[in-house]
């Protein structure tokens, strides 16, 4: 055994002596002596979370009045049963309450209003989101090599996120892929552990955790839960766990419980008490009952009716929660709560831990480009699907107009395959959003939890795809390209594939705007789908540019969309300079100047080179990824500007500006 796993059990076995001493039962429990000192303890105090009401104008209230704590080397569970406002609460506490939400109250980080550094805390979401084609042990090494301070080795990182692993009890799994999509990998609690592996590599001293077994069997539940509660013991973490309907033996890990119903604290306390409390107000808990199971079926009153109908003679669920929430203020433990938070305020310690620092800027675009070309090129739907069927639209393409030839009647035939090159070619580079669409998802969750920057994302994701896109435009291209005897010379085929790549790279940055603004597969298809039948119907072809109605199709559609300046450059490199022979009326030979088609036939602007065509469009792609950065920023501050004015804004006046934990990262 290695030594570093040796001193790990040593410690939980002392613990467990240390635990089994106190009365709490066979559980994993800090004693209050030996509880870690440089952790966070969270307090909220009279928190409440509104959201505007569609339909009557007003507002709805989702939690009301709710006071608690979280302490270091404690578990705490918020239970209820569905849409009591379990998630809303945990999601106030870290500070990612959705925009449209309105709160009050005080949230406090060891006594203090302050935002927690990057690193001091971390969220694992319900969903799994995760990249499918990676293994365990690639998926952790690369966020230990993004997350973790360049001051650390490679060698350290890599035993940080090994380490982990084993914490989490995955390493028989390390070398199975995620998998999803059809493709199995992992259990449903595998990829939970993932998840939480992900995030805890920068040991965050507080840690969120949205429904961490739900969709598990209970001894899954119990695995998963015993791993974090190991955790959280042996490292003085505070964790916050929101759980469904934990079986017994998950229940004995909690150290308090936080039960809600429709917004409302029926009890906040020690996880003992609670079985005391439910039998003091006549609901006691039936032997042989697991006792979360009693609790949730007393305070659920969605199925109130058939309560009614039924024989049972039972009160109705409104009546029983109202007696709770009445009795539970008169109780000391709510006492104890009270005064519990005012003694974690009272006693502040504003030294947290300082600001952990993240991998250099460098390190994370170059670890983001590998992954993410490690990605595309397993994921067979990201670009080798495409490249099939460019192989075999090229092939199509080239048979239809096969050596069509250099007379004039072939002038007609060679812009229509150049047309059908630039927009029907580039516009099935849509065919990779879902992959995308994927991306964004585990891109939104890290840049979250802060592990890197917007900028870092948008340059790896341009540096890793830059290859791929060279060869579903070179290669399919060439097959077109030669197959119709375009002109003749390197020069022209390498301009002619510059502007094939440009433009799947240009139709890539619109769809990633597009999947910032619509993060759904159908609507985002649907909406790149058809921006881009505007810009190939007001391009110039399909009615000439002359002919173009001047309002909204010539200005400013026909100057922003890109199909312009693909097909006047392709035109110019085509038939700029050539000659083309036709027979007159008398059948009389004559010839045309390529120049002459241009300017007549295409209303081609010829003021400029075909290259400058090139660096315009370019440039569109250059413009069009850094305003994907700069929407990703601007819904970022939105969303933190329209917190912080909220919660400057107190219900009522002793309520204070709340603090945001888990604030969206500034860099
Ligand atoms: N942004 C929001 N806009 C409107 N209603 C919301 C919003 N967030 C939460 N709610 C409502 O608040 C209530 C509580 O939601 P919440 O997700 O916190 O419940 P929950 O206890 O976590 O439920 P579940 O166990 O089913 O996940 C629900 O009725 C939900 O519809």
């Amino acid at each position: 055994m290695e030594p570093s796993a040796y001193s790990v059990s040593l410690e939980i076995q002392n613990l467990h002596q240390e635990v089994e001493i106190t009365s709490h039962g066979p559980t994993l429990r800090y004693h209050e002596e030996v509880k870690p000192t440089n952790g966070v303890s969270l307090t909220w105090n009279d928190l409440s979370v509104t959201v505007a009401d569609g339909k009557s104008g007003g507002s709805r209230s989702i939690l009301q009045g709710v006071t608690g704590y979280a302490r270091p080397g404690e578990i705490l569970a918020i239970m209820g049963p569905s849409g009591s406002g379990k998630s809303t609460l945990l999601d106030a506490l870290a500070g990612r309450l959705d925009s449209k939400t309105r709160q009050s109250g005080d949230i406090l980080v060891n006594g203090f209003k302050k935002s927690l550094a990057y690193g001091t805390s971390a969220y694992v979401t319900q969903d799994e989101t995760l990249i499918t084609t990676l293994t365990v042990r690639e998926s952790v090494y690369y966020s230990a090599q993004l997350q973790l301070p360049s001051s650390m080795s490679k060698a350290e990182k890599k035993e940080r996120a090994e380490m982990t692993i084993r914490e989490m009890g995955l390493q028989d799994c390390m070398d199975t892929r995620i998998g999803g999509w059809g493709a199995k990998g992992l259990s449903g609690g595998q990829k939970k552990r993932v998840s939480i592996c992900i995030e805890i590599l920068t040991r965050p001293k507080l840690l969120f955790l949205d429904e961490p077994t739900s969709g598990l069997d209970s001894a899954a539940s119990y695995y998963v839960m015993s791993r974090i509660a190991r955790l959280d013991q042996h490292q003085g973490r505070t964790i916050i766990t929101s759980i469904h309907q934990p079986c017994s033996k998950v229940f004995e890990l909690f150290y308090n419980l936080c039960l809600l119903s429709s917004g409302r604290t029926v009890y906040f306390g020690d996880t003992n008490s609670v079985k005391e409390f439910f039998a003091s107000n006549g609901f006691p808990c039936p032997s042989f009952q697991n006792p979360s199971d009693h609790f949730l079926r007393t305070i659920n009153k969605d199925f109130d009716e058939d309560i009614e109908q039924g024989s049972s003679g039972r009160k109705p669920t409104e009546e029983v929660i109202n007696t709770l929430i009445d009795s539970y203020k008169s109780t000391t433990t709510y006492q104890e709560v009270t005064n519990r938070v005012a003694e974690i305020c009272k006693k502040g310690d504003e030294t947290l831990e300082k600001k952990k620092n993240h991998a250099r800027f460098s390190t994370q675009c170059l670890v983001l480009t590998r992954r993410s070309f490690v990605n595309m090129h397993r994921d067979l739907g990201y670009y080798w699907l495409r490249f099939a069927i460019y192989i075999a639209s090229s092939l199509g393409l080239g048979t239809l107009f096969y050596h069509v030839g250099s007379s004039y009647s072939s002038v007609e035939a060679k812009s229509s395959m150049l047309m059908f090159v630039a927009s029907f070619l580039t516009f099935m580079t849509i065919g990779g959003f879902p992959s995308f669409v994927e991306d964004m998802k585990v891109f939104e969750r890290e840049r979250l939890n802060g592990h890197y920057g917007t900028g870092a994302f948008v340059i790896a994701n341009t540096l890793s795809s830059t290859p791929y896109l060279l060869l579903v435009s070179v290669i399919p291209g060439a097959l077109a390209y030669y197959l119709t005897g375009l002109r003749e010379g390197f020069d022209h085929f390498v301009y002619y594939s510059s502007v094939l790549f440009s433009c799947m790279l240009l139709v890539e940055s619109l769809m990633m705007i597009v999947a910032s603004l619509v993060p759904n597969y159908l609507m985002g298809i649907i909406m790149g789908a058809g921006i881009q039948a505007f810009m190939v119907l007001g391009g110039g072809f399909f009615r000439l540019p002359n002919d173009l109605p001047r309002l909204f199709w010539k200005y400013p559609l026909f100057y922003v969309g890109f199909h312009k300046y693909a097909y006047q450059g392709l035109f110019k490199n085509e038939f700029e300079g050539g000659k083309y022979a036709y027979n007159d009326i008398g059948g009389v030979p004559k010839t045309v100047d390529g120049e002459y088609i241009l300017r007549n036939k295409w209303q081609v602007e010829m003021g400029y080179s075909k290259w400058i065509d090139l660096v315009i469009i370019l440039g569109m792609v250059m413009i069009s990824r850094v305003l994907f950065w700069v929407i990703i920023k601007i819904v970022e501050k939105v969303k933190s500007s329209t917190r912080g004015l909220l919660f400057s804004v107190p219900k009522k006046q002793s309520m204070q500006v709340m603090v945001n934990p888990l604030a969206t990262p500034s860099h």
